[in-house]
């Protein structure tokens, strides 16, 4: 008589990121998901006797993640996508019984610049969160540092990184079109007050937008992080004009291009990471002003 029993037992892959963009001739849509799969399988052999013959390996899965995505030619939703996979994995493989998929999708949602919906631009939906740091001393000197933490922004297109050393350490390929997304950390301190706080921090985190992201139609082109960083810096010294310093701190958050197994890069199937990330800062001030440190 046997000793043990193996009542449940499925296996899949965790927390596979995916950027999927359609591209509609100049207005680009895009989804950012994190995908879950688990199946059930007639895999008993494998725990009992260390075969893993007729096995999906959770490697496979994860693949199919991406090559289903890309199969989704038309914009889709996670229900619809989810049901493709979930489809793909019970008809292909004879031992699969059940699949079982799992999607979250992040808030990402078309800004609106000037009244009109941004061809390729996106923001994470209400991330951002409003910071103040002030100092007074016995002197009666008051300092006063504005901000923004965890603005989330994402274009398309319109960026490109080319032109940087290479070395034998260097594998990175230049490329003038790619995805740029960041989680932006600004402050810009006070030099005196402004006349509403409120319409100032509206402006500046207008000019953010606007250098990152650049009109509705079109867009702006940035050739770096570095660059897109200093433009939205200047123009919250140009808008905010009580502005004196401007501190930044820009992840670049990689859409790494996937080439789906069986299939290549199309501009559309993206792996999302967000670590490791670049991390770019920068304090950009008025001649001759001293740079604040970033609270
Ligand atoms: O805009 C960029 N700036 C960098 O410094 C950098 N480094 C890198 O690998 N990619 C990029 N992109």
């Amino acid at each position: 008589m046997a000793t043990y029993a193996l009542p449940l037992h499925h296996h899949g892959k965790s927390k596979v990121r995916l950027g999927r963009v359609w591209r509609d001739g100049n207005v680009h849509h895009m989804v950012e998901w994190n995908v879950n799969t688990m199946i059930d399988s007639d895999m008993e052999h494998a725990f009992l006797n260390g075969d893993n013959t007729g096995m999906t390996a959770t490697d496979t899965q994860k693949n199919t993640v991406y090559v289903v995505a890309q199969r989704m030619s038309q914009k889709c939703t996670i229900e619809q996508y989810a049901i493709a996979l979930a489809q793909h994995f019970v008809r292909t493989y004879p031992l699969v019984s059940k699949a079982k998929i799992y999607v979250e999708q992040k808030p990402w949602t078309r800004v609106q610049q000037s009244g009109l919906p941004h061809d390729h631009g996106f923001a994470l939906q209400g991330t951002e969160v409003r910071t103040v740091y002030v100092t007074y001393d016995k002197a009666g000197t008051l300092d006063v540092t504005a901000g923004l933490k965890d603005l989330s922004l994402l274009k398309t297109t319109q960026s490109g990184y080319e032109g940087f050393l290479r070395d034998q350490y260097t594998l990175l390929p230049e490329t003038n079109d790619r995805i740029m997304a960041s989680t932006v950390t600004c402050t810009w301190k006070y030099a005196a007050a402004p006349a509403c706080y409120d319409a100032a921090y509206a402006a500046a985190k207008q000019g953010l937008l606007d250098a990152f992201l650049g009109p509705a139609r079109g867009g702006v082109y940035s050739p770096s992080v570095q660059y897109t960083l200093y433009d939205m810096a200047k123009n919250i010294l140009d808008r905010v004009p009580t502005s004196e310093s401007i501190f930044l701190n820009m992840p670049n958050l990689h859409f790494i291009p996937c080439n789906p197994v069986g299939s290549s890069f199309n501009n559309d199937v993206y792996v999302a990471t967000s670590e490791p990330h670049g991390n770019i800062e920068a304090v950009i001030t008025r001649k001759g002003i001293a740079p604040h440190c970033k609270l």
